[in-house]
């Protein structure tokens, strides 16, 4: 059997008396696209925070591509390959698209980066451009990222993670924020993007017809436990999952929407 790309044994979380993470056991492939969805406080970010070093376990094991993560710094984890992108795009707001394009290839290329040197120098302006363009958001590349919408600041977020060629790219609800128009078609670039790269990519979302659009493979999360995991139609048709996830305010799946209005 080969080795997964991301593996989680026996994981647990507590906060005092707050279980967010009960034993936890995920294998994932090297090239599948993973959905992750939870009511609040199911226990979603923690295993993000986990897997990314941001947040200890109490207990268990994590190993990406057969090594492991536990005691690992998130700037470590990042170095071996495994990027991400949080809710709130992590840019500064005062800076142009181009120049936080500049830093973020900079901090890739050494683990200490020196900023006496030139940032600006042709090579990173090209390959900044050729990532703005890959995204589709050139037309911001001098426009203060304060000043650019949201969706596209997102892409400008999720591009930056990805450089540094990273294996496999977790994301914290890439729509969150985001216009009904936009959600779409941000979804459809990243999801290209990574595609062209061959990420593996696992992601938080709330957004249920985003799931059912993009992924292979959905994990329900409910209390800090995997409930349901499997592809989107087997999860979505569990019924701890209709009861405990899809009605608990989140937006129905396209095909739910589909059936109840038959
Ligand atoms: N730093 C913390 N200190 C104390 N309790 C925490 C902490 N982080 C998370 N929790 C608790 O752990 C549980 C899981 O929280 P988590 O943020 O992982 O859920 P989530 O599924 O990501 O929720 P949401 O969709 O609201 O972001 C919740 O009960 C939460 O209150």
């Amino acid at each position: 059997m080969s080795t997964p790309i991301l593996e989680t044994k026996g994981l647990c979380r507590s906060f005092g008396a707050v279980i967010a993470a009960k034993d936890i056991n995920v294998r994932i492939e090297a090239g599948e696209v993973v959905g992750v969805i939870g009511s609040n406080g199911a226990g979603k970010t923690t295993f993000i925070n986990m897997v990314t070093g941001y947040l200890p376990p109490s207990s268990g094991d994590i190993r990406f591509e057969g090594h492991t993560l536990i005691g690992k710094a998130p700037r470590k984890i990042i170095r071996m390959g495994m990027a991400r992108s949080f809710q709130v795009a992590q840019l500064f707001p005062e800076l142009s698209v181009l120049e936080n394009m500049l830093i973020a290839l900079v901090a890739a290329e050494s683990p200490r980066p020196s900023f006496l040197n030139p940032v600006s120098t042709p090579a990173r302006l090209r390959q900044a451009d050729e990532i703005l363009t890959e995204f589709g958001v050139e037309r911001f590349r001098d426009s203060l990222v304060s000043a650019v919408p949201q969706g596209a600041r997102k892409l400008i977020d999720i591009a930056m993670a990805l450089i540094g060629t990273p294996r496999m790219l977790l994301l914290d609800e890439p729509t969150s924020g985001v216009s009904v128009e936009e959600k779409f078609p941000l979804m459809d670039t990243v999801m290209r993007a990574v595609r062209h790269h061959g990420v593996t990519v696992l992601f938080v979302e709330h957004d249920m017809e985003i799931v059912e659009r993009y992924v292979s493979r959905v994990l329900a999360f409910y209390s800090g436990e995997i409930i349901s995991d499997g592809i989107p139609a087997q999860v979505f048709a569990d019924n701890r999952v209709r009861e405990l996830v899809i009605g608990h305010g989140h937006g129905a799946p396209a095909s739910e929407k589909s059936r109840s209005k038959a």
